[in-house]
């Protein structure tokens, strides 16, 4: 396995390795290792089904199913996101997936099905380096801290209850996941590392502040954290693949390709309880 750092923050390109094949348990850890230290890794030309995808997410742990999302149509843990059957405007904005449940997620593949000829470009932005760049004082600040995590902060009525049937599962979204708190600076489980652990998708409020307070805090964290000195960008070509460590990362896709059909499967593996 052949690694190549794209940014000093963040982000590897991985060769050497073919997903379709069944990964001997070296190559299983040197990726699991890879993941936690380059926190997104990009393969190209992999190509993958949807029962490969999953597979290969499976190594890492036990696998969620969105609850809004639409599922792949043999493989229920690969959600599609298909620019011409949803409005995909939800993903153009600095998150981090699925922090509204208790034990968010530890990582996802994302495999480029069909790309646009341009655009489309994915950003990731190491949370890590971002808590690094912070002063002494600020830290302090922070480490008492936890924050308010909610699904209607991204996913607003207007855009997912438009037939009777995305309505009704939206209101069981919606009721099955209350907001949830988490810590603002978490320690990443398996580094030691910290980070920040807020984001804009998500990410409601500051719970031991004020309201200003909250506001004007949260306003500077979303903006510092997603500096471009902390990311990294991501071209796609049909067949490439991202794993990302979203313990340490939030990312962005850019919606700027107009009508260009692209389609993306996700396969998201759950983590444990951020501390
Ligand atoms: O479409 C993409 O590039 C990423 C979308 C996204 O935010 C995700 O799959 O979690
Ligand atoms: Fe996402």
């Amino acid at each position: 396995m052949k690694i190549e750092r794209l940014t000093p923050a963040i982000g590897a390109v991985i060769s050497g390795i073919n997903l379709n094949e069944t990964l001997n348990a070296e190559a299983q850890q040197d990726l699991q290792a890879a993941l936690v230290e380059h926190q997104v890794l990009f393969l190209r030309q992999q190509f993958l089904e949807a029962e490969q995808q999953r597979d290969i997410a499976q190594l890492f742990g036990d696998l969620h199913i969105h609850p809004i999302y639409p599922a792949h149509e043999r493989v229920a843990e690969v959600m599609v996101l298909d620019s011409h059957k949803q409005d995909l405007r939800d993903n153009e904005l600095w998150h981090t997936d699925v922090t509204f449940i208790q034990t968010p997620p530890l990582g996802c593949v994302l495999s480029a099905q069909q790309v646009p000829e341009f655009g489309g470009d994915t950003l990731w932005a190491s949370s890590i380096a971002a808590y690094e760049a912070l002063s002494e004082p600020f830290k302090e600040l922070l480490a008492g801290l936890s924050a308010s995590h909610d699904i209607r902060k991204s996913f607003p009525a207007t855009r997912f209850a438009q037939t009777e049937a995305d309505a009704a599962r939206f209101e069981k979204a919606k009721r099955d996941h209350p907001p949830v708190s988490h810590p603002v600076v978490r320690t990443h489980p398996v580094s030691g590392k910290k980070g920040l652990f807020v984001s804009e998708g998500f990410t409601t409020h500051i719970n031991e502040l004020s309201e200003a307070e909250s506001d004007a805090l949260l306003r500077f964290l979303f903006a510092h954290a997603t500096q471009p000195k902390f990311h990294v960008r991501w071209h796609w070509q049909a067949g490439d693949v991202a794993i990302w460590d979203n313990r340490s990362t939030q990312h962005f896709a850019n919606f700027d390709y107009g009508t260009a059909h692209r389609i993306m499967h996700r396969a998201t593996v759950l983590g444990d309880k951020p501390v």
